[in-house]
């Protein structure tokens, strides 16, 4: 049974929750703007290990995002992205990477951040270029990844290691 639920961002965004397990979502409480900030990262926190739940923010570092964000799923044709390349955390935001309506599911292309899945899982986003399995941008092509809007700076970093120097 659901405790009660009080949002943390009331008039950005609300999760939808389902029954089930992981099949909750969130969902845009108002429109966005390609480019606009959705909401600032200010509630997250770094741990130790990484989970399900949790968003890379660095080569071997991660976030728990301590807000109802942890409730954005991923998508292969995501509308937000979670822009964590400044070095400075204070910068991190949600940003929209297309015009979102409102009611409209926010997701996020995990492989951007995420470079080996701590918990891998097959892809129900049902998007045209869906990926079908999501395992992190480790099992990703260099390609594949370019046709993102967004992808972390310490991803692109791995990329580097990964492909011997061509990004
Ligand atoms: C950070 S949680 C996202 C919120 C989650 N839906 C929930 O209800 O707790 C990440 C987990 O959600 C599920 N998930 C997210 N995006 C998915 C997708 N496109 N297809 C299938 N499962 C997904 C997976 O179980 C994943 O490990």
């Amino acid at each position: 049974m659901q405790q009660k639920y009080t949002p943390s961002y009331p008039d950005l965004m609300e999760v939808q929750f389902a029954p089930g397990e992981h099949n909750s979502s969130l969902r845009a409480k108002k429109s966005f703007s390609t480019g606009d900030v959705i909401a600032d990262l200010s509630k997250a926190y770094f741990v130790p290990q990484k989970t399900r739940f949790t968003v890379q923010v660095g080569v071997d570092q991660h976030i728990e995002l301590g807000s109802d964000l942890v409730y954005m799923n991923h998508s292969c044709e995501p509308n937000a992205a979670f822009n964590v390349s400044s070095e400075d955390p204070s910068q991190w935001k949600a940003i929209a990477l297309k015009d979102i309506e409102e009611g409209s599911e926010l997701t996020f292309f995990y492989p951007s951040t995420e470079w080996d899945a701590a918990e891998p899982f097959e892809c129900k986003c049902g998007s045209q270029s869906c990926l079908k399995t999501f395992k992190g941008a480790k099992s990703v092509t260099t390609d594949t990844l370019k046709k993102q809007a967004y992808i972390s700076r310490h991803i692109w970093q791995l990329v580097e290691e990964r492909d011997g120097g061509e990004p």
